[in-house]
């Protein structure tokens, strides 16, 4: 009855030899094994030199790429150098192993009294100063174990932040967000001189994390932004604006704005909307109106057979604002609400080609929201309330990829700050938006209110039709 061995028939109270586990490293890791072979390989075949001249031109290669093109390096090849760079260097063998026991998240084990440490799966670096590692806890912690210890490990870093979940049975996902990449107050962008100087693709509403500007497109879809109160969703709402000025001013581009929030937020840029609502009947005019010119501009481009139209003064870019979009497709009355739910999805389906797009902003994602999410061809997530939030916005996996919105503090500091998902990588990426003030706005109004504005009056009953 007893000793360890008689009670675990089958579980050895030794480890396995080294040989073994220098064997099971090596297919876990087949890089190791597989880079020199490789370099044996060359050699063997083109000699040292030619396996040299080879290598070394692999090197030239990335270098040049690195140089010439940043924007296309640093979208695909650089998280995944970053990504290896960081397993060897910072999550690797005793220095993890310490980082682990420090924190008290390893565990003795019970016969041989050996330290089980946590092992690190997979290190995935989205951006320069954010890492997810993927953890393959010990036998006997759970995820709420883990973040428990969450602060302690975030101290022990000297992170910014540190967020844990569960990745998968026995795995979890560790987001480190090394440092806030944004240390000053970014101020609003000029508006540019002319139509000729805007670039509807590429409008600039901030910086990203890695030093560039942080653009934005009212023509290639639809946008949806999320952020909780205090979060900065005003900057990106005028930002746009002020960087599609001369557009609105010469009528290449128009602006239909639902402001169900009273028009409290909006009222000072009412000169340069083409159509203004701030009420549950009005927005269901408002909109009833943009699907039908919608309808018209479709009917014209059949008869001329055009496929796509070019932004003009006779086919402006048309584009849709709702502020808190809740109120719309949520909050109120019933028939109201299915009546906007249907005529957004018919306008959201069809508006691309014709230039007639939408940009919704929201304080809290709700259900009846992501009916419409898919819709959204660009989602930015600032500051929200919730964790789910984070994937409800930006998709499912955004906020264990690196997406921490819901940890970002709502002070001044943090305002304007959040997330996007790139397209070609799939992976998200800071951004801070320009600060717009109210005198910003002002000089906007001032410089780009369209000359032939027909706005709704700001009058009748206000509050759910
Ligand atoms: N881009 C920014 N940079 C720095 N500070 C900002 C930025 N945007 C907003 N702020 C600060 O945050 C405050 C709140 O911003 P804002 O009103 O735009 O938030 P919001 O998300 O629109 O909130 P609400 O939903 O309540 O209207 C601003 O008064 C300002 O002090």
């Amino acid at each position: 009855m007893n000793g360890p061995a008689r009670h675990h028939a089958g579980r050895a109270t030794r480890p396995p030899g080294r040989e073994v586990q220098a064997a099971a490293w090596l297919l876990r890791h087949p890089g190791f094994a597989l880079v020199p072979l490789l370099g044996l390989g060359l050699a063997a075949t083109l000699g040292p030199l030619g396996a040299g001249l080879t290598v070394a031109a692999a090197v030239a290669a990335v270098l040049v790429w690195w140089r010439v093109h940043p924007a296309t390096f640093d979208r695909f090849a650089a998280p995944r150098l970053r990504s290896s760079w960081r397993r060897w260097t910072v999550y690797r063998g005793r220095r993890w192993a310490q980082l682990m026991s420090d924190t008290g998240l390893t565990r003795e084990h019970r016969h041989t009294g050996d330290q089980l440490v946590p092992r690190v799966l997979r290190v995935r670096s989205s951006s320069p100063s954010i890492d997810t590692v993927y953890v393959r806890m010990v036998r006997g912690q759970d995820v709420a174990y883990w973040q428990e210890k969450a602060s302690v490990l975030w101290e022990a870093l000297i992170a910014h932040r540190v967020a844990i979940t569960r990745h998968r049975p026995g795995v979890v996902a560790i987001v480190i967000e090394w440092e806030l990449p944004f240390t000053r107050t970014i101020p609003a962008p000029d508006i540019p001189e002319t139509v000729d100087d805007v670039d509807l693709r590429a409008l600039e509403i901030g910086d990203n994390e890695h030093g560039q500007p942080f653009t934005a497109s009212v023509v290639d879809g639809h946008r949806l932004v999320a952020g909780c109160t205090g979060s900065g969703k005003g900057s990106v709402l005028w930002g746009t604006l002020r960087s599609l000025g001369p557009c609105l001013r010469d009528g290449v581009a128009r602006v239909w704005m639902v402001d169900l929030k009273g028009g409290v937020e909006t009222e000072q840029g009412a000169p340069l909307f083409h159509r203004y609502a701030t009420t549950m009947g009005e927005a269901l005019e408002l909109l009833t109106e943009f699907r039908d010119a919608m309808r018209d501009r479709q009917d014209w481009m059949r008869d001329n057979n055009i496929r796509r139209c070019t932004p003009s003064v006779e086919t402006p870019v048309e584009l849709l604002v709702i502020d808190e979009m809740a109120m719309l497709t949520a909050y109120g009355d019933r028939a109201a609400v299915r009546d906007a739910l249907r005529l957004l999805a018919e306008i959201m389906t069809q508006g691309r080609a014709s230039l007639f797009t939408v940009q919704g902003y929201l304080q809290e994602p709700s259900k009846d929201v992501l009916d419409v999410r898919e819709l959204f061809t660009q989602r930015i997530c600032l500051a929200v309330t919730a964790a789910s939030h984070v994937d409800m916005v930006l998709g499912e996996g955004a906020r264990e990829r690196g997406a921490l919105a819901d940890e970002i503090p709502g002070d001044d500091r943090h305002a304007g700050v959040g997330f996007v998902i790139d397209h070609g990588s799939r992976l998200p990426v800071r951004f801070r938006a320009a600060f717009v003030t109210d005198d910003d706005i002002a000089e906007l109004v001032q410089r780009c209110a369209p000359r032939d504005a027909q706005v709704i009056e700001l009058t009748g009953d206000r509050g759910a039709a």
